[in-house]
């Protein structure tokens, strides 16, 4: 793919004021996210039947229990006091602080307002083998690399939260089988991404000022949008209309 003149184009094209050259070629990866992915594309016009989209609940649910993981090992990798105060509240985000609380228990209710039960998700019997192979690759990047790349590579969250917009109108108007109790973590996410988000590209920015560190970082986040499409790979040809 001819990268640089894409992304040329696109810095040209929405750089918001105050952008330095780095921060534009980051945003300009939300023309490899995964709202693109077709299999977005037909779950936002409505057109996915109740078994495709508990499947894809049900895979997704691997990514949802990963992220706490992966922000352990960002934790046990950054030397940054300050930074870890921060980042330590994604873990608390999704596990709670008590049962019965944070993003992992309100991603089963999801899966339970669309007729699939806790049991079916925790034990991942419909977990598909490229699901996990693309969820397990972010988490051993997130071990593996420097601690700095990794919060390069949570910046799709960046583009997280109109996907997310469009889903719950879309789960409102088209999946009105499922209780809109259900989408409770959606609408949590619609506040926990831009923050977090922010801090990362606030960390980003600091880190990263040589071109080194700038190419590292994009190439993070390129791997972190391969990982999401993958992922959504995965999940298509497992449910198929
Ligand atoms: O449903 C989505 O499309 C979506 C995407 C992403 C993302 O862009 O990585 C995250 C989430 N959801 C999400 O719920 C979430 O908690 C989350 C954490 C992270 C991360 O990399 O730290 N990404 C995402």
């Amino acid at each position: 793919m001819p990268q640089t003149t894409q992304e040329t184009q696109v810095t040209q094209m929405a750089q918001p004021a105050g952008d330095t050259e780095f921060v534009a070629r980051l945003r300009a990866h939300s023309r490899k996210y995964h709202d693109q992915h077709p299999f977005h594309v037909r779950m936002n016009a409505g057109e996915l039947s109740p078994q495709q989209l508990r499947g894809w609940i049900a895979n997704r649910f691997y990514y949802q229990e990963i992220i706490p993981r992966k922000d352990g090992a960002i934790l046990s990798n950054c030397p940054d006091p300050e930074v870890r105060r921060r980042w330590i509240r994604r873990i608390t985000d999704h596990d709670g602080t008590a049962e019965g609380e944070g993003g992992i228990e309100a991603w089963l209710r999801l899966g339970e307002a669309a007729g699939l039960n806790r049991e079916e998700l925790l034990d991942h019997r419909h977990l598909v083998p490229g699901a996990r192979f693309a969820v397990e690759a972010y988490l051993t990047f997130t071990r593996t690399r420097p601690w700095v790349e990794s919060v390069a590579s949570s910046l799709t969250e960046l583009f997280a939260p109109d996907l997310m917009a469009e889903r719950l109108a879309a789960f409102e108007r088209h999946y009105t089988w499922i209780d809109p109790a259900g989408l409770a973590y959606f609408r949590a996410r619609l506040e926990q991404a831009p923050r977090d988000s922010e801090h990362a590209l606030e960390v980003v920015t600091q880190y990263c000022l040589s071109t080194e560190s700038q190419a590292a970082a994009i190439d993070a986040l390129s791997f972190k949008c391969d990982v999401l499409w993958s992922l959504m790979d995965a999940i298509d040809r497992a449910c198929p209309q």
